[in-house]
């Protein structure tokens, strides 16, 4: 029974890997030292896996930026825009790679960078592929090989990781009308085969072809490229072990190309459809078959520790059918969506050894995979008969901790009665109102709730932290930031101001600290995208609000002006998605015990003065569940969860929500369903196509569609705002238009953000003129 790896988180345990592509893109250290850094890292997560135990450790996981767009530049999907930047040069490669992943935006040059969206269901987001009609492939980057070569100098052969051709397509764009990215797979396919002969050549017994499009829903003519694809890839590498991955879902009607594919290892996520196992097993083509079934049984994409009593089940499962030699034990994903490791968690008053004892991170999970293997094979199984009961005891102090229950919080999630679900009024009432509460002027201008976290900022609160700044002193640092930023905005004329946010590290952590339920790490950081990290926090228990969260800086933001202050929360389905949940109940009750939460900061807020209150639901969409047949039930509650949270205010109180970064015209009337007064949502990339949804549904509430793209540090004119104002004016009714960005701005700097908005409250004005003269 072999045990094996998906991938290993490749940020470093401390962040190395964020440090040194910042530094570098700063131009504070060299390429070469940042290669330095990458390799250092690799090595150390190779060790890490061997020392570990780990049979078969995987190579070419790790990524400058995104493992999406290592293949982008391993086939040479190289768009025609980053072209200038090849021609003519050596040794160009990474920073090619940079430019696909951020733009550029120097000495003359200015192209912009490839899309990003997120990876399935997860808070990872990868470099969208873009594809042309007739697009030829070729071999670009080495990537693949000198991991591979560097890691066979340690003294370790390991398994290089590749996204499968399939995937790669599906996951990618068709920048061109006309053809389908399907019609691309026998030319990338060369590319493929090319690539792993190299690698049998170098020495490779085992590669890794990541599919995890086969957990779709997949047409019938995506199924059978499946089939075609890996029957030229099994014919033209006959002496290399292929092992496919799937992961994040069931592979349902699918099960009859995985398991078909001919391949010698299938993989499959036994945390997320364990029942998957059985229809497996039931499936006599794969049965009948030599192949290898590695069972995902350690979740890649959660903290606690496993079970190893039920995966025991599952693994004698497997191998009363398949035999021993059939059989791999793995994590259900690649490692990269858990945090590193849990060791380095010391501080007991912020983490006690109580709860720590329930958790495994990356480093721990592959002890897990290991000692289930062990545990697995009756020739070992007795040398490892402690770590069962051990294992046993900490699953046990889990499940029956006083910790974990709160019977106030159960009953009042069961005491809650239909209309807790709805406003006061309906919304064409409400608007009217609104109207004469808020006094607003016609397309009122707000942002989305973060100005600059700059470092500073940061330090404040690092050194608040270590104790070398008091609370009152940070607090009156915070303060200071806050009254400056109001005094900016009053000054260039914003009509519905925020307080900045400066106080939060993020947006979902900020919450989870204040929560009772919920702990939190020093150090459990998982990357977002490129060098930007998250470090969910953790709910263990039934969340209840101790004390108000927001109300204090809220307050006194709006103490310090007479324009309108926006309180800023966020919104239970995304405190839910950006969290390391319960596994021991469904997510909905989650959602509901965090709805309530917010519900009751929500009516602080109001009692507080603050008229109108945001509730950001920028995860709504990537909760979203990979299969069709599941969106009905998770949309009911998700959108539920939501109106909990804000339907306890008066009829004058203006409910905002913000979403961003996700693709809404296949959920619109979920989205209207939530029943927020105004939404600020992303479109700016877009051109506003998004808002072509919004009219054909004939959205009713007010909203405002972002009118620059935040992620960028590039300043927009007053006339490129003006088009995209005249644009929404096409499909919005005048009165329900509101300018806005398309994001917060906690990621830029003070200097892009003065312009733009300057510009912004310009473009305001130039539209508010015309819609005058033409009432005139
Ligand atoms: N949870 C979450 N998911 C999200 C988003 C989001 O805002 N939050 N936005 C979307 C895009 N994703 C993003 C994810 C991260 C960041 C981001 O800026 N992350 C920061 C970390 C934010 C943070 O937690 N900051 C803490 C800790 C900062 C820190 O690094 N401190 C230093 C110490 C500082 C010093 O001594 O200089 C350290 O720990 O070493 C704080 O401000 O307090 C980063 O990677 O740089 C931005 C967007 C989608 N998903
Ligand atoms: C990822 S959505 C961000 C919303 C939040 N209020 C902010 O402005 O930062
Ligand atoms: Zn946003």
């Amino acid at each position: 029974m072999l045990t094996h790896n998906l991938g290993y988180p490749r940020i470093g345990s401390k962040r190395e890997l964020k440090r040194a592509s910042e530094q570098f893109w700063a131009g504070k250290i060299s390429k070469d030292e940042l290669i330095r850094n990458a390799r250092q890292i690799r090595r150390q997560n190779w060790q890490t896996q061997a020392e570990a135990g780990i049979e078969l450790i995987p190579s070419n996981d790790f990524s400058f930026y995104d493992h999406v767009l290592d293949t982008a530049l391993l086939v040479g999907a190289i768009p025609d825009r980053y072209h200038a930047l090849i021609d003519g040069k050596s040794n160009r490669e990474l920073d090619i790679f940079f430019a696909m992943a951020r733009g550029v935006q120097k000495d003359g040059i200015d192209i912009k960078a490839m899309e990003m969206t997120k990876w399935f269901d997860t808070n990872y987001h990868y470099i969208v592929p873009e594809f042309v009609k007739n697009q030829r492939f070729q071999r670009y980057s080495d990537k693949i090989i000198v991991e591979f070569e560097d890691a066979k100098q340690m003294g370790i052969v390991t398994k290089p990781v590749l996204v499968g051709p399939v995937s790669f397509l599906l996951l990618g764009k068709e920048k061109e009308a006309g053809f389908s990215r399907i019609s691309l797979l026998d030319n990338l396919l060369t590319v493929y085969i090319e690539v792993l002969e190299d690698l049998a050549l170098r020495g490779a017994t085992w590669v890794q072809l990541d599919e995890p499009c086969l957990t779709l829903d997949l047409t019938e003519d995506e199924q059978i490229v499946f089939q075609q694809a890996y029957a030229k890839i099994r014919k033209a590498v006959p002496e290399l072990k292929l092992l496919v991955a799937t992961y994040f879902e069931c592979s349902g009607e699918n099960i009859h190309v995985s398991t078909t594919l001919p391949i010698d290892c299938l993989h499959v996520d036994l945390v997320r459809c364990p029942s998957q196992l059985g229809d497996i097993l039931e499936n006599t083509d794969f049965i009948k078959s030599d192949k290898i079934l590695s069972l995902g049984v350690v979740d890649g994409r959660n903290i606690w520790k496993n079970d190893y009593t039920k995966s025991l089940g599952l693994i004698q499962k497997a191998v009363d059918a398949l035999g021993e030699d059939r059989v791999m034990i793995a994590p259900s994903c690649s490692l990269l969506h858990s945090p590193c490791d849990l060791d380095l968690e010391k501080n007991e008053e912020v983490l006690s050894p109580e709860i720590k004892n329930w958790m495994a991170f990356a480093k721990q999970k592959l002890d897990e995979v290991v000692i289930l293997s062990k545990l697995a094979d009756p020739k070992t199984f007795k040398d490892f008969a402690r770590q069962l009961t051990d294992n046993h005891l900490a699953i046990e102090s889990r499940r029956s901790s006083k910790l974990i229950h709160k019977s106030e919080v159960k009953n009042r999630v069961s005491a809650i009665k239909e209309k807790d679900f709805d406003r006061e009024s309906t919304f064409s009432i409400r608007q009217e109102i609104q109207l004469e509460a808020l006094k607003l002027p016609l397309f009122p201008t707000t942002t989305i709730g973060s100005f600059p976290q700059t470092d500073e900022v940061r330090q404040l609160r690092a050194n608040l932290k270590k104790g070398e700044l008091s609370q009152a002193d940070y607090d009156a640092k915070i303060a200071e930031a806050i009254e400056k930023s109001i005094t900016w905005q009053e000054e260039i004329g914003i009509d519905v101001l925020v307080h900045g946010e400066f106080e939060r590290n993020d947006m979902v952590e900020y919450f989870g600290e204040q929560l009772s339920g919920y702990v939190f790490t020093q150090n459990g950081w998982v990357q977002s995208y490129g060098s930007r990290c998250v470090k969910p926090p953790v709910i263990y228990g039934d969340v209840e609000r101790p004390n108000p969260m927001t109300v204090k800086w809220s307050g006194y933001a709006q103490s310090k002006t007479d324009k309108l202050m926006k309180g800023m929360l966020t919104g239970p389905v995304t405190i839910l998605q950006w969290s390391f949940v319960r596994d021991d109940q469904p997510r909905q009750t989650t959602a509901y015990q965090i709805a309530l939460a917010i519900r009751d900061e929500v009516t602080d807020l109001e009692k507080a003065g603050i008229k109108v209150i945001q509730i950001d639901e920028p995860a709504i969409r990537e909760g979203l569940p990979l299969r069709k047949a599941d969106w009905a039930n998770y949309l009911d509650w998700a959108v539920k969860a939501f109106r909990l949270s804000a339907a306890g205010v008066r009829n004058e109180t203006q409910i905002h929500t913000h979403m961003c970064y996700s693709e809404f015209n296949d959920i619109i009337q979920h989205i209207a369903a939530m029943d927020a007064d105004v939404i600020t949502i992303e479109t700016s990339r877009s051109q506003m196509e998004l808002l072509d949804a919004f009219a054909d549904f004939k959205y009713p509430n007010e909203i405002g569609p972002g009118v620059y793209d935040i992620h960028s540090p590039r300043v927009p004119s007053i006339d490129e705002i003006v088009f995209l104002l005249e644009k929404a004016l096409n499909v919005i009714p005048a009165r329900n238009l509101w300018v806005n960005p398309d994001c917060g701005l906690k990621t830029r700097h003070w200097a892009e953000t003065e312009a733009a908005l300057k510009n912004m409250i310009a473009a305001t004005e130039k539209i508010r003129e015309a819609a005058n003269a033409e009432i005139i």
